[in-house]
């Protein structure tokens, strides 16, 4: 056991006793819990810190024991940062023991289980009673979301991030002029074509990216959001709906027989990987393609799908392969499991870590790759490494930046205390890169001074940011869903153009009145609509950001652009001009970066989405002045020369996040 006053003299003795005390009087705000987190947690309990809050939205799974060092096997099922705190709290018990403890502000390990980004409870005002903010989290969203309220409560943030053996830490702080996270451009999602993914597959995750829609279209309450949902009322019979339409009442009816469901589940596998390819290859899609797909074997779904057979997950090591008829046999054990399972425990979303939903998308991925011979097959632990886009943990790596993350910590603490300075990090903290390979001078470990903003940064520097885009194809529902949310990261956006409300959310907007703009395309919307040079103005007061976006109509898309309408649009580049010609195509600059963008793969949980886009409707656009900005005492919105609308062609987008 450790001793209380051996800790607190030895951090004495280093630190000096004015950075103890500013230790123990400091409150510390840490957001995520997991493989970064505990060894923090750890950390700031072990250096005197007595008010630690931290913030996790998750439960310990028994995959997390072998790296999330406060963690026990008793512990799986319960909210992680509860367990944490608690943790923590029994640690503390050795070190708080000194004689002039009541003298010292009370020991607060507080636990918030809960996503940071709900603005109900982790707001700014919530992030301005800490001191400083440690950033423990594993994707890109959270992490924008705390970088925002750290800039809006001007409280500085100690981010850190690890990808196997590589690891960063950074240190942001609005007062001295560092570049926040946001300056810096971030690693973003792998995008997949949705046609890949529907007809043409050619590599294991776009099989995985299939089956994890699959798993939605089966078991999501709105099969529409499903990219393999087929419209009953489209142009074209679907082979497989009526299949998953089946499936769906007899999961829900647990009065149906077992045999009922294994019929319906041979049904369905008919559908999708027989009627369905052969539908593919009688029109002809394949033809000319270096490899066809031949339609699933008669004896592989009759074996398979056996009723007494045992699914390979009883039998089989994780890292195993499955044969097809194996994978047949596991579909219809991961249904008949469903059925027998009481509704509220089955996830609507797939989440790699359920045993269910992972099991259900490695073996139905599987038979598709079979299908299509796509090499190789994958066991369920390579299929959950490519549905979540996982590289593995390593938890030295996780302790090294927890560790530097630690001394940022008391450095600040520092810069703090010396008035001097006026408490500017610039000088007294380290951006610090951890690396495989050792440098010519043998080290590991390079840090580097913190850079400046980056002047065209909309988040810290109030840029306005260029937006090229075809206004006459894009809807205002596509627009706000994958540029205005995913790509900019606002949470609850309210649109203006030209000082009109346009479209407006949040806790008391009255989003109803605005709906009637949802589908209508960026050129059409009221108040002159999104033309060449218009300049929207988007604020989100729940992350206190207001950021201007120049809009640049472009109509001419080239190379990968061309093909996926998804991709149509790039961010950054000069500010057009009214009335000037649109762009034929992106700055070089711009171009480069999105195709940056498009090669690397991030460590996020995989997640896939589908916008449609909407056509132009005929309702009246509804526009709202600010009653304290209308000026004129004018209810008219303000008319704009409009531009004539091209066809409003569905935009369809599918993205890995
Ligand atoms: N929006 C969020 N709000 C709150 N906590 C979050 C949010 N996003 C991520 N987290 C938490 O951040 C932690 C990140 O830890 P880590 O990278 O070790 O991930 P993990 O989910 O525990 O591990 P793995 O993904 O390997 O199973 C997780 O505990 C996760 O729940
Ligand atoms: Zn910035």
């Amino acid at each position: 056991m450790t001793s209380n006053s051996g800790i607190l003299s030895s951090l004495t003795a280093t630190l000096g006793p004015e950075v103890v005390s500013k230790i123990e009087s400091s409150k510390i705000l840490l957001v995520g819990s997991g493989g970064i987190g505990c060894e923090l947690i750890k950390n700031l309990t072990l250096t005197g810190f007595r008010h630690v809050e931290t913030i996790d939205m998750d439960t310990i799974d028994v995959s997390n024991l072998n790296r999330q060092l406060l963690f026990r096997s008793q512990h799986v099922g319960k909210s992680k940062c509860e367990v944490a705190c608690q943790v923590a709290v029994e640690m503390l018990g050795t070190t708080t023991t000194g004689a002039d403890e009541e003298n010292k502000q009370p020991i607060v390990y507080q636990a918030h289980h809960g996503n940071v980004c709900d603005n109900t409870k982790f707001n700014v005002h919530f992030v301005k009673k800490f001191d400083l903010v440690l950033n423990a989290l594993d994707n890109v969203t959270a992490r924008r979301r705390v970088n925002r309220l750290c800039l809006a409560a001007s409280v500085p943030l100690v981010e850190a991030g690890t990808t196997g053996y590589l690891g960063q830490v950074n240190v942001m702080d609005k007062a001295s002029g560092v570049a926040c996270y946001e300056c810096i451009t971030q690693e973003t999602q792998k995008v997949y074509p949705i046609c890949t993914i529907r007809s043409t597959p050619s590599m294991p995750v776009h099989t995985i990216v299939w089956a994890k829609e699959l798993y939605k279209l089966l078991f999501a309450d709105k099969l529409d959001e499903s990219m393999l949902y087929e419209d009953p009322q489209g142009e074209e019979p679907s082979t497989y709906m009526k299949s998953v339409d089946e499936l769906r009442t007899i999961l829900k009816d647990k009065a149906k027989s077992k045999d009922y469901v294994v019929e319906a589940a041979t049904a369905l596998i008919k559908a999708l990987y027989v009627a369905e390819i052969q539908k593919q290859l009688d029109m002809g899609r394949y033809a000319g393609a270096k490899k066809t797909p031949a339609i699933l074997g008669d004896d592989i779904i009759t074996n398979g799908a056996a009723k007494d057979q045992t699914a390979p997950s009883q039998t089989k090591a994780t890292d195993q392969l499955w044969t097809p008829t194996e994978c047949v046999t596991e579909v219809v054990a991961c249904l008949l499991e469903a059925h027998a399972a009481e509704p509220d425990t089955l996830l609507q979303a797939f989440d790699k870590d359920d045993d269910l939903a992972m099991r259900f998308v490695a073996s139905a991925s599987n038979l598709r790759s079979h299908v299509f011979q796509i090499t190789p097959l994958q066991s369920l632990y390579s299929a959950k490494g490519i549905a979540g886009n996982i590289i593995p943990a390593i938890a030295t790596t996780n302790a090294v930046v927890a560790g530097l993350q630690m001394i940022q910590v008391i450095n600040i603490l520092k810069a703090k205390m010396e008035k001097k300075e006026g408490g500017n990090l610039m000088e007294h903290c380290r951006y610090i890169n951890c690396i495989r390979q050792c440098t010519r001078n043998g080290l590991f470990l390079i840090p580097c001074k913190l850079q400046p903003p980056n002047p065209k940064c909309f988040v810290c520097r109030d840029a306005t940011l260029q937006l090229a885009i075809n206004v006459n194809n894009w809807t205002l529902q596509t627009f706000l869903q994958r540029i205005v949310k995913k790509e900019l990261g606002f949470e609850e956006p309210t649109l203006l153009l030209e000082d009109d409300y346009i479209w407006e959310e949040g806790e008391d907007a009255d989003s109803q009145a605005y709906k009637v703009n949802l589908p209508k395309v960026l050129s059409k919307l009221p108040c002159g609509g999104m033309q060449h040079g218009t300049v929207l103005k988007i604020e989100d007061f729940s992350q206190d950001l207001q950021v201007n976006v120049a809009i640049a109509h472009q109509d001419v898309w080239e190379g990968e652009q061309y093909d996926n309408p998804e991709q149509q649009f790039h961010i950054g580049g000069d500010v057009p001009v009214a009335d000037s010609k649109p762009a034929a195509k992106p700055a070089p600059a711009a171009a480069k970066k999105e195709e940056d963008k498009k090669e690397k793969v991030v460590d996020d949980d995989s997640d896939i989405e589908c916008w449609d886009g909407g056509n132009d409707g005929d309702s009246k656009p509804a526009a709202k002045k600010r009653p304290s900005e209308n000026k004129n005492g004018d209810d008219e919105p303000k008319k704009k020369k409009a531009k004539t609308a091209d066809d409003d062609d569905d935009v369809e987008v599918i993205e890995i996040d």
